[in-house]
């Protein structure tokens, strides 16, 4: 399903030997989905790391967006000695990366020194889930659409004007324009060009409809190749917008117009790739096909922080604006937050929740835990709903972080499908950015209040 195999260690060895490549970027994905990492000699990954591994501090798994070192994680603290864990590269992720000259990467899974899982890194917390999949015979297929904005300044300029009377790249909407896309095709070019020198699947970019949005699709694919994929083109993108001297953003809401979603298609087959959720039941489905969407519809707020994990994340939800806000199921219906598109094998179900400062890893651990748990009860499925879900007046995803906090911690499943200690381990990944947040005083204070209060 990748056109491009990825790079092999002997591939790698001769373009090393061959002066082709010289530098192995060695990177895991911490809480918020960023790569985090090393950048290694061709030589020494060759001679030492594909053997024996790396270590990296594990505070990378405890600290806040700005590596701050905060309190009340478990694995991780000034009393634990902030120790190392191990960072193993997983060979099946090596690829060349084109955008960076004579530059490699290869993923890695994180363990302890004695060789445990660390439970609450992401990738493997993903891993768990999988082999729940795999128990049944079963594989997650999945594809992530990632929408961002792209600005004519440069990431330092942005920062030192803290963000105010940036350029978008777009004047005006250019939702599925040729002309206004065209304006700026040299950066997307490049960007889609370089994932797919990097193995991926490119499908196709389209404009969106904020000043400046765009969104590429790649080809869906095995729930951990899109995920490793989908961290690597966000980190990508960024990369290759700085070059160009210009930034791209990510966040959920970056202004009062349209968020950047991060839509997440899911369907499960069997190990000879039969697809287990289309069926001859109402709208195709099969019974575990009806039974994994009342999963996600039991689970959705509970598992929120999963997909919406930023106090930013939250401000998406707005009626009328394409994201959504009631919690619902519908046939090819964008206003609800389970949409079922395709038929026959390429059925599937997306949901529309997640924005672009989603945690793949996490996000997809979600859906399928909460598709297991449909499934395992059998639970019943609600007829779709037809019209507009944002006057529905059912039931909402919560509309903050404290709000899907206080859910996810109070979730009994959550913790039987995650385990206690992942649970607790991003409730307080949740706390410390409430506690920052509320800690800061914003523009907004100060335009309502500083001359008229
Ligand atoms: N393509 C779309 O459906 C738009 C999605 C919308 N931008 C959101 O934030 O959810």
């Amino acid at each position: 399903m990748t056109p491009h195999a990825p790079l092999t260690v002997e591939q790698l060895r001769a373009d090393a030997e061959a002066g082709r490549i010289d530098t192995v970027l060695l990177a895991i994905v911490d809480m918020q989905g960023r790569l985090q990492g090393k950048r290694l000699s061709a030589r020494y990954f060759l001679d030492e790391v594909l053997e024996h591994a790396s270590e990296g501090c594990n505070y990378l798994l405890a600290v806040d967006v700005d590596m701050n070192t905060v309190d009340g994680y478990a694995m991780s603290s000034w009393e634990r000695g902030y120790g190392d864990f191990v960072m193993k590269p997983d060979l099946s992720t090596l690829r060349r990366i084109p955008w960076q000259e004579g530059t490699a990467l290869v993923m890695a899974d994180l363990t302890w020194e004695d060789g445990s899982d660390v439970t609450a890194s992401p990738r493997q917390i993903l891993r768990r889930q999988l082999a729940r999949l795999a128990e049944r015979g079963w594989e997650a297929f999945v594809g992530t659409e990632l929408e961002f904005v792209v600005y004519n300044d440069t990431y330092e300029d942005a920062w030192r004007r803290g963000y105010r009377d940036l350029t978008p790249a777009n004047l005006y909407n250019v939702d599925y324009s040729m002309l206004g896309t065209a304006r700026i095709e040299p950066l997307l070019r490049r960007i889609r060009l370089g994932m797919e020198g990097a193995g991926m699947y490119v499908e196709s970019a389209k404009g969106e409809c904020n000043l400046g949005q765009h969104e590429i699709a790649f080809r869906f694919t095995r729930a951990l190749a899109t995920c490793d994929n989908h961290a690597i083109y966000k980190n990508g993108a960024k990369e290759i917008a700085a070059q160009e001297g210009m930034s791209i953003t990510f966040m959920a809401k970056p202004n009062q117009r349209e968020g950047n979603s991060c839509h997440i298609h899911i369907s499960l087959r069997a190990a000879d790739g039969e697809p287990v959720m289309a069926g001859s039941g109402p709208h195709g489905l099969s019974p575990v096909g009806e039974r994994f969407i009342a999963g996600q519809l039991a689970l959705m707020r509970e598992l929120t922080l999963l997909y919406a994990p930023n106090i930013n994340s939250y401000k998406r939800y707005v009626p009328g604006s394409f994201a959504p806000t009631a919690v619902k199921w519908g046939v090819d219906n964008r206003t609800c937050a389970l949409r079922l598109v395709g038929h026959g094998p390429s059925l599937r179900i997306e949901n529309r929740v997640p924005g672009g400062d989603v945690n793949p890893y996490l996000a997809v651990s979600a859906l399928i835990a909460a598709g297991l748990h449909g499934i395992e009860n059998e639970l019943p499925l609600e007829e779709a709903f037809t019209g507009n879900a944002y006057a529905s007046g059912a039931e909402t995803v919560p509309h903050t972080l404290r709000g899907a906090l206080e859910l996810w911690e109070g979730s009994q499943l959550a913790k039987t499908a995650f385990g206690d200690d992942v649970v607790a381990h991003y409730a307080n990944n949740a706390r410390v950015e409430l506690t920052a947040f509320e800690a800061a005083v914003t523009d907004w204070e100060l335009h309502r209040g500083f001359e008229r209060m």
